[in-house]
């Protein structure tokens, strides 16, 4: 896995109310090669897979492309592998590449070997306002092929459209597919293959933090970056700290305290604001970027609790929730984040 900076490509492509070059790569980047080489190495790839329909693309565009979730509603099927590279950070560096949901393995055209060979992870999506025997079926099939291809794969069932249900509907479906998964395994004698299950949507922030968990599971040096924000959070008075990649708005890293949804939803809102805020304000030109190395924002909230933004890399950005209290020693939180910043440039 590379994590240099890939310099060289520039693209072109508005997101949302990001300036122009501040988005991700060309979304259609359809051909057959190898996946880029970057210092040599090749960019693990997440291979989104599931019946038709599913919702795949969606997921694809929404996190990856600023699509909003309603649009997705006019997306065409597809019907050949789209690649799409993520290049955006020197950390976040892998390619996605959305199958057709009526893709055939039997099929002598299918080269699995090719398919799966590179591949860090498979997202195996699963319609939970469908009947799902079918793409259980295929779960089966897919999760199998694969690891007879590469073992270390990392297999995630995203269980989608969980929208429409409620909230006892959709645990009672969580641990339905679950258990038959796990028993379609087993009783093929795959029992060392390990699913793990997330319940989806693309109209909130679930999508975001199953994909946030898909990509940490790549990133090699994990456990340094929790620790050191586990460090820096312990001598900040800090209670919670998220390490962003601005543009997806996926989490790289966190401290090793439980993650709530609200928290990472929160974050996620400031981040919105910061980047509205100066595109709209802090623009003085159209080459400037709405994200560097001077952003930076502070969000009181009324119950005593503080959000605090600081940017990290020209893509990451680190927040921090903390109570208004202990924002006092402002100063030694800002020693303690140059600290951190110069650590995380050593690591990487
Ligand atoms: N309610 C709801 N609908 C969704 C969600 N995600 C996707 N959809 C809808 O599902 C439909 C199919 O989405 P696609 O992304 O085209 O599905 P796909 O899996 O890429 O389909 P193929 O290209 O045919 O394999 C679209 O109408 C989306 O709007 C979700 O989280 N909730």
């Amino acid at each position: 896995m590379s994590y240099e900076a890939d310099e060289d490509e520039h693209f072109d492509v508005g997101v949302g109310s990001f300036p122009k070059d501040f988005g991700y790569g060309p979304f259609d980047q359809e051909g057959d090669g190898p996946p880029v080489s970057i210092g040599g190495e090749q960019k693990p790839r997440i291979l989104l897979m599931g019946l038709r329909r599913s919702g795949k693309s969606s997921i694809q565009k929404v996190v990856f492309h600023k699509m909003s979730p309603n649009e997705t509603l006019f997306l065409e099927s597809t019907n050949k592998i789209i690649k799409d590279d993520i290049s955006n950070s020197s950390f976040v560096q892998f390619q996605i590449w959305d199958f057709p949901g009526q893709i055939d393995f039997f099929d002598s055209a299918f080269d699995s070997d090719m398919i799966f060979g590179g591949c860090g992870a498979v997202i195996f999506v699963i319609d939970a306002q469908d009947e799902y025997a079918e793409a259980l079926n295929k779960l089966h099939l897919t999760v199998t092929k694969a690891f007879k291809v590469k073992q270390s794969i990392k297999f995630e069932v995203f269980i989608h459209k969980v929208d429409g249900l409620s909230d006892d509907y959709k645990m009672e479906t969580q641990r339905e597919i679950h258990q038959r998964a796990n028993e379609n395994l087993g009783d093929s004698g795959y029992d060392q293959i390990h699913l793990s299950f997330h319940l989806t949507s693309i109209y909130d922030h679930s999508i975001f933090e199953a994909f946030s968990k898909v990509v940490q599971k790549l990133i090699p040096q994990l456990p340094t970056l929790e620790n050191l924000l586990n460090i820096f959070i312990s001598n900040s008075a800090i209670e919670k700290a998220f390490l962003f990649d601005v543009v997806s708005k996926i989490y790289i890293a966190t401290d090793s305290s439980p993650v709530d949804m609200q928290s990472y939803e929160l974050c996620c809102d400031m981040i919105d604001v910061v980047i509205d805020v100066s595109c709209i304000y802090g623009l003085r030109d159209d080459n400037e970027v709405a994200f560097d190395h001077q952003s930076s924002s502070l969000i009181k909230l009324n119950n005593g609790t503080i959000l605090y933004l600081r940017e990290v890399t020209k893509v990451l950005a680190l927040v921090c929730i903390l109570r208004e209290d202990n924002f006092d020693r402002q100063g030694v939180i800002d020693y303690n984040f140059l600290c951190f910043r110069e650590a995380m440039q050593q690591v990487f």
